[in-house]
């Protein structure tokens, strides 16, 4: 779906995508990441052009002092450092303010405790279209910190599972892309599963796709069915979207579902999209294009059962020589297996 600047529109469109889904036969549906929150790259374009305004009022207003002083030069020296001092102290008093506020603003003031407003539509959807949610990511207030946390919702509208997003996107690419998350969120500290009478679900948000070992994990705890939602750029997107998530499906021989907002035209985070669905044969059994659509697919268990039995790869599993893997599953998966 495409994402919009206002979280409530977000929340119902993703709520109509849902009944669309469901009422065409779905009963698991994954929304994005960012589809409910809003963008905050808008709002720092916001503080740039504030912060260029204030700069560009205070300059007009020395030149005009200082041409006024130069009329008398006895004091024109003085009046210019004195005006340059001013100058200095209100735009670095102004960005400071500005910047600190609005990270504030979009990194705690759009959060939301879990449940709250989106979880509760959430919640709400699932019920009234009986389907399992995998609810995208929202900006979740939690005590003083704020995570990036997707929250899944089954038939009955209950909470069963609560992914925060553990690998935080600290990044740098020279002239392409720089993102610091771990300035807006914490990382979660658990991986997340869950069971529904269809197949047994793993959780990750965009980047946490990129760890082998999360995936690795959840398929030796039996999923068969991995969710990934997730916003990956044009900059990434291109290279490693697909590759990634035929990889993942490839190497734990199960089904791959990623679930991205659709392409956003203004922005300097722009979209990759193609949400997809690959098999445990790494092959894309369904896959949209840049724009807003819904994907389907079928989790077909008798498909995985047959790439296993061709390909017995944990049979030959060499677990003397591979490095142990550390199980760490949030309380969900215990508390509903
Ligand atoms: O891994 C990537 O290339 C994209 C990840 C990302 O955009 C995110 O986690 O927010």
């Amino acid at each position: 779906m495409a994402v919009g600047m206002s979280k409530p529109d977000n929340v119902a469109k993703a709520v109509k995508f849902i009944e669309e889904a469901s009422s065409n036969g779905a009963n698991i549906v994954s929304l994005p990441v960012s589809n409910l929150i809003s963008n905050q790259i808008v709002m720092k374009r916001i503080v740039v052009v504030l912060v260029t305004v204030v700069v560009m009022v205070v300059v007009i207003v020395v030149v005009e002092v200082v041409v006024a002083a130069a009329a008398t030069p006895a004091t024109a020296a003085v009046v210019v450092v004195v005006v340059v001092v001013v100058v200095v102290t209100v735009v670095v008093v102004v960005v400071v303010v500005v910047v600190v506020t609005v990270e504030f603003f979009s990194s705690w003031q759009q959060a939301e405790p879990i449940p709250g407003p989106t979880t509760d539509a959430l919640s709400q959807a699932a019920v009234s279209n009986s389907v399992y949610i995998v609810g995208g990511s929202i900006h979740e207030r939690y005590r003083d910190k704020s995570f990036n946390t997707c929250a899944v919702f089954c038939p009955l509208g209950e909470l069963i599972a609560k992914h925060r997003k553990v690998h935080l996107f600290d990044i740098d690419i020279p002239g392409q892309i720089t993102f610091k998350e771990s300035q807006n969120f914490a990382p979660g500290d658990q991986l997340t599963v869950f069971q529904t009478p269809y197949c047994r679900v793993g959780v990750g948000i965009c980047y946490d796709i990129r760890f082998p070992e999360m995936s690795r994990i959840y398929a030796e705890q039996g999923c068969e069915l991995l969710v990934f939602p997730a916003e990956f750029s044009i900059a990434t997107g291109s290279k490693h979207w697909e590759l990634l998530q035929r990889v993942r499906a490839v190497d734990n021989q199960v089904f791959v579902a990623s679930a991205s907002p659709a392409r956003n035209s203004k922005g300097d985070y722009i979209v990759w999209g193609h949400s997809c669905v690959v098999d445990p044969w790494g092959d894309i059994i369904a896959k949209a294009d840049e724009k807003e659509s819904i994907v389907y697919a079928d989790v077909d268990l008798s498909r995985l059962e047959e790439v296993r039995q061709v390909l017995p790869l944990d049979h030959h599993k060499r677990y003397d020589l591979h490095l142990p893997t550390q199980p760490s599953v949030s309380s969900s998966l215990r508390q509903h297996q």
